[in-house]
């Protein structure tokens, strides 16, 4: 993790023009500067790389080591997720495979899983109009989160109005559940709005690694048949819209959700 800090550190230091070579691709892979947040109306002051199976290219030639520490990240990353996977395919009462079944193809085309570097620089005096990351819920079925000792995560209680803060264990990951994962639980595992808030105290920056799972991009996330998906019938802060014809698999979600973020 703290190889990948520092190679997405070094990355951020590169002049504009060479950090505009690695610019966002269609297929959702590569850099994004800081700019306007999509969530709130502030600011976001955050650099971010997401590496997909899309494909794309990182920038090896320019920070050495960013390559293995990304390899290393995305490899530990997806078989923690495959464990998970499997956990809780058990807990819904299928079998161990059903929901791994459904993720065969992450990090690879067909499948919108994507691992995400972040970084916050140091915001000096407090500024107005300025945010870490605004509130909202991941598209996908969890994210695995992992951040450095600055802090400023905070997570809402499922139906609640409360926020918590996100305490730092060193090496401890958040597993935050998604859009997906409500909706194929039918809220009985809701998707957990969260947020970073800027420090009271002026911060030596901030560093994440998200890692967020999503089903092969032609997997059904209809409710399941399961008992826990009909027990709960409450509505949950972050919806999936229905569709309005047919039924509604990740990519039409991912890709709605796709543009709601990015559209300028
Ligand atoms: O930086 C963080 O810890 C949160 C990032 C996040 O929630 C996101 O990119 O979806
Ligand atoms: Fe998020």
């Amino acid at each position: 993790m703290k190889a990948a800090y520092r190679a997405f550190d070094a990355f951020c230091e590169l002049p504009d023009e060479i950090r505009a070579k690695y610019e966002r691709n269609e297929g959702n892979y590569g850099y994004v500067k800081p700019g306007p947040s999509k969530y709130t109306d502030e600011k976001e002051a955050r650099h971010v790389f997401n590496v997909t199976g899309s494909g794309g290219i990182l920038p090896d030639e320019e920070v050495s080591g960013f390559k293995s520490a990304v390899d290393e990240l995305t490899r530990d990353f997806k078989q923690l997720s495959a464990m998970l996977l499997t956990a809780l395919a058990v807990g819904l009462e299928q079998s161990p495979d059903f929901l791994l079944s459904k993720h065969s193809h992450m990090l690879r085309p067909g499948n919108e899983s994507t691992l995400r570097l972040l970084y916050y620089p140091p915001l000096g005096a407090p500024a107005p109009g300025l945010a870490r990351c605004g509130a909202h819920c991941d598209y996908g079925t969890f994210t695995l989160l992992a951040q450095d000792c600055e802090g400023g995560l905070e997570i809402q209680t499922p139906y609640g109005e409360r926020w918590g803060r996100v305490g730092h264990l060193p090496g401890a990951i958040l597993v935050n559940t998604g859009d997906i994962l409500a909706n194929w639980t039918n809220n009985q595992l809701p998707a957990l709005r969260h947020r970073v808030v800027v420090p009271e105290h002026c911060g030596r920056g901030r560093h994440s690694i998200a890692f967020f799972v999503h089903p092969d991009t032609n997997a059904p996330i209809e409710p399941l048949d399961t008992k826990i998906a009909k027990a709960n019938q409450e509505p949950a802060p972050c919806r999936l819209q229905k569709k309005k014809r047919g039924v509604l698999t990740a990519y039409h979600h991912i890709q709605r959700r796709l543009r709601e973020t990015y559209a300028s």
